[in-house]
């Protein structure tokens, strides 16, 4: 597969861009029932891939969701296995196509009623799809509740009913399913939280919809993977020296002191030419007994910003990262902000974290403001509503989806915002996205966010681009996370990274001679 090819896979369509490439197909030329019955075909395979013949209620709802269940009882029943089907709706109202699949249905077609869940095995919840409008209501949520607590085995078609394809929250109840099969392309809400977690196995079906289609629609959101960005990964050259990887400076605090130094060994690991750390005097000598092959500059007391500035007058300091340990009580505060500020008035390249964050908490309009160079800020939950708390605000007591707020945040701040979490968001000022899906939940460990901010700095250092750095690290961080497993701690990241970059070297060569 070339690469433009797999970059094109990992496109995420919002429920509006799916709608519009469907019809789009069917303007080319593709029959709007030829994609219904390959849809259905999905389905239905993807069902007898996993589970044995089996009680099966195939649940259709009123539009082409259900229209697909039709197809699915059909190719089911065809199979030898026994099949109820029930249907809510309006038969006169159903489109063209899904009266097709109506009337091609041989067996009986059964009103909505819990107590069809009494002998069934697996539910096809076929009910809604993409074209959710509105909080499910009356028999649909009834049905859907009682096969959330029954815990009956479900494959939703497409979506579970009720979970918003576009943002991934929840409209209402919504049953957990085994198994999600889509068609064409993933939504961003089969990858972000509470959605991914009811999709269960994601399957995604190719039913005919011709890629040119995708040509016409300007999609900015992607499933974070190597194949977007691995082009731009700053290999060393094969005459190069240490200068040509950059060098990285990271300011480390007096009292957390572990948290920098966890950030200056990813910013090692991940391949920058030179690391420094600036600290204050007093515990420098805490920061030098630990550190080998990062070098420690002293920052004296009362001149802390000053003598950071003069670290930054060589130019050959090209990435900075502030905040991991830099402390927030009192005056500590007072100083990471002046530190990141001194950062960001060079306009190089800056990774902002946690306290660096925090201390902005008062007025992030003045972070805002000072930011003009590449810049990546990096919150969690918390310090993201600290700084972007209009964002967060929310209507009928419902917050904004995640990828829309690291959009909106990224935009306002002018950086490449990192909002992480398990499901982490990548969010460009110019609208790009990516959703990242690989890392585990072994991460929620203290000081492994200080590890990334070392990836993206090291990665900064090596010239890559903001939107890239922040990715890749972000990518890595998760793999790396991943390949360990069980017993994770923070120290492990950036020790265990070489292995991941190993394997990744190793299948970009293998690339490299299939093509
Ligand atoms: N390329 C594609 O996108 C294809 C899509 N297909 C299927 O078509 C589906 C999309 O079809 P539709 O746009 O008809 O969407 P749905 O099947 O989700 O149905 C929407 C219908 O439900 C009604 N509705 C919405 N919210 C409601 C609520 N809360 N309570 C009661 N009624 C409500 C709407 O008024 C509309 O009539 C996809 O999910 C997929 O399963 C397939 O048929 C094949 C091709
Ligand atoms: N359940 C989870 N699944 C996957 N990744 C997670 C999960 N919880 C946290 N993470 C990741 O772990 C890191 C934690 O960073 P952060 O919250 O800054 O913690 P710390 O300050 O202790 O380093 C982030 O990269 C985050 O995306
Ligand atoms: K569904």
């Amino acid at each position: 597969m070339s690469a433009e090819q797999s970059k094109n896979d990992l496109l995420l369509l919002t429920v509006e861009q799916m709608a519009r490439a469907d019809s789009d197909a069917v303007r080319a030329g593709v029959p709007a029932v030829d994609l219904m019955a390959a849809a259905g075909k999905a389905v239905a395979d993807a069902v007898q891939e996993r589970w044995s013949p089996r009680p099966v209620l195939v649940l259709c709802g009123p539009g082409n969701n259900g229209g697909d269940g039709f197809v699915i009882a059909r190719h089911l029943q065809q199979a030898g296995w026994p099949i109820r089907l029930a249907f809510l709706g309006n038969q006169a109202k159903l489109s063209a196509e899904a009266q097709y699949f109506y009337q091609a249905w041989q067996g009986d077609i059964a009103d909505f009623s819990v107590s069809l869940l009494e002998q069934t095995e697996l539910v096809i919840d076929a009910i809604f799809g993409a074209g959710l409008a509105r909080p499910l209501e009356g028999i649909a949520l009834e049905m859907i509740t009682a096969m959330a607590e029954r815990k009956t085995a479900i494959c939703a078609v497409d979506v579970p009913s009720g979970l918003h394809g576009s943002t991934g929250q929840a409209l209402g109840m919504v049953a957990p399913a085994e198994l999600t099969v889509t068609f064409f392309r993933k939504k961003p809400g089969h990858l972000l939280f509470p959605g991914r977690g009811l999709c269960g196995e994601l399957v995604v079906a190719d039913i005919g919809i011709p890629a040119s289609v995708l040509d016409e629609i300007e999609v900015n959101v992607w499933q974070n993977h190597p194949a977007l960005w691995q082009q731009n990964y700053p290999w060393p050259r094969l005459d190069g020296h240490k200068f040509h990887r950059g060098h990285a400076l990271i300011f480390g605090g007096e009292t957390l002191t572990g948290a920098s130094r966890l950030t200056a060994r990813g910013a090692m690991r991940v391949g920058a030419g030179l690391v420094s750390l600036a600290v204050p005097s007093k515990v420098w000598p805490i920061y030098a007994n630990a550190l080998t092959g990062a070098m420690v500059s002293k920052l004296e007391l009362g001149q802390e910003t000053e003598d950071f500035e003069e670290l930054l007058l060589d130019p050959r300091r090209n990435a900075i990262a502030v905040g991991p340990g830099a402390g927030l009580v009192a005056f500590e505060s007072v100083r990471t902000r002046k530190i990141a500020l001194a950062a960001l008035v060079t306009e190089r390249a800056t990774v902002l974290d946690a306290d660096a964050l925090s201390a902005f908490a008062s007025d992030p309009q003045v972070l805002f403001d000072a930011i003009a160079g590449p810049c990546v800020l990096t919150p969690h939950e918390g310090e993201f509503a600290r700084l972007f708390p209009r964002i967060n605000e929310t209507a009928n007591g419902v917050m904004q989806d995640k990828l829309t707020r690291a959009r909106l945040a990224a935009k306002q701040s002018g950086a490449v915002v990192v909002l992480k979490g398990a499901d982490t968001l990548i969010a460009a000022p110019d609208g790009r996205a990516m959703i990242n899906t690989n890392a585990p939940a072994e991460l929620a460990t203290g000081g492994s966010g200080d590890v990334l901010t070392g990836f993206i700095v090291g990665l900064l250092a090596q010239g890559v681009e903001a939107f890239d750095a922040a990715a890749m690290a972000v990518w890595l961080h998760g793999a790396v996370a991943a390949d360990f497993g069980a017993g994770l701690i923070a120290e492990d990241l950036p020790d265990h990274l070489p292995k991941i970059l190993n394997a990744f070297i190793q299948q970009q060569a293998l690339a490299r001679e299939v093509r």
